[in-house]
């Protein structure tokens, strides 16, 4: 059973009397990760975070379609550009969220270590969390929002911050979490990101969305010229 169907209609979120995001339609299913693909300022961490209901809207409204739509809250998990971690060692990072969901004490164990081997971080268990570096961060603050199982998990510039290997790093590990079965729905404004991650691309220009499709066809032909020149480089 499932949370997904995500529709939104008609939505909008204003700050200083501007329109940030504008009647936005569209809905996200299940499968292959979405990407929420713009330039800098177009409003994509503004509408993964509507989407999560980290803010409220204007007008319009944030819907789950699908028959568990009432466990959305808690089958839904969100990573942000700068993780957000426990001044504690990187297991009791882990330990905590799995404490918080009921887990005993011999499963938290078992599932501490095999997310740390999927995460690349079994050697720095017993390490202070803030002493990792950046791309180290990001994979922990990714391993431990999967800890939790969650159907769909939002990501906000996953690898903003992080080097070229970090990078890879990082996209390695949301590709797993991918194939695991969650949905990742995810903002960047890097196209060759884009390009190595979506199965299906929403193209936002400030505040609305112009392109909802698949990825491949996005790129092979993209249908606005805002996109195709966002795709060729140039400023838009
Ligand atoms: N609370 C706010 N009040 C006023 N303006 C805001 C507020 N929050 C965001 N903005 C503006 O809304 C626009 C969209 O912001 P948002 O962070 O969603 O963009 P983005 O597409 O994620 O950009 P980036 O790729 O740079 O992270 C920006 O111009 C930003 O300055």
């Amino acid at each position: 059973m499932t949370i997904l169907p995500l529709r939104l209609s008609g939505l909008s979120y204003v700050a200083g009397g501007r329109a940030l995001i504008d009647a936005v339609d569209l809905a996200i299913g299940a499968g292959a990760p979405t990407v929420i693909l713009g330039p800098n300022g177009a409003g994509k961490s503004l509408l993964l975070r509507l989407c999560h209901g980290l803010l409220a809207p204007a007008a319009g409204t944030v819907c789950w379609l699908g028959p568990d739509a009432q466990d959305a809250p808690r089958r839904q998990a969100m990573v942000f550009q700068r993780p957000v971690l426990l001044r504690r060692t990187v297991a009791a990072n882990l330990d905590y969220v799995l404490t918080l969901r009921g887990l005993k004490r011999s499963r938290r164990s078992e599932r501490i270590a095999t997310l740390l081997a999927e995460a690349g971080l079994s050697g720095l268990a017993g390490r202070l969390a803030p002493l990792l570096s950046g791309g180290e961060q990001q994979k922990l603050a990714l391993a431990r929002a999967w800890a939790v199982e969650p159907e769909v998990l939002f990501l906000d510039e996953p690898t903003a911050s992080l080097d070229p290997g970090a990078t890879l790093a990082v996209e390695a590990l949301i590709s797993r979490i991918a194939a695991g079965g969650t949905k990742i729905v995810m903002t960047t404004h890097d196209m060759g990101q884009a390009r190595r991650i979506a199965a299906e691309i929403i193209f936002l220009h400030r505040g609305r969305m112009l392109e909802q499709g698949q990825a491949a066809a996005f790129f092979a032909q993209p249908e606005t010229d805002t996109a195709a020149r966002f795709l060729a480089g140039q400023l838009i």
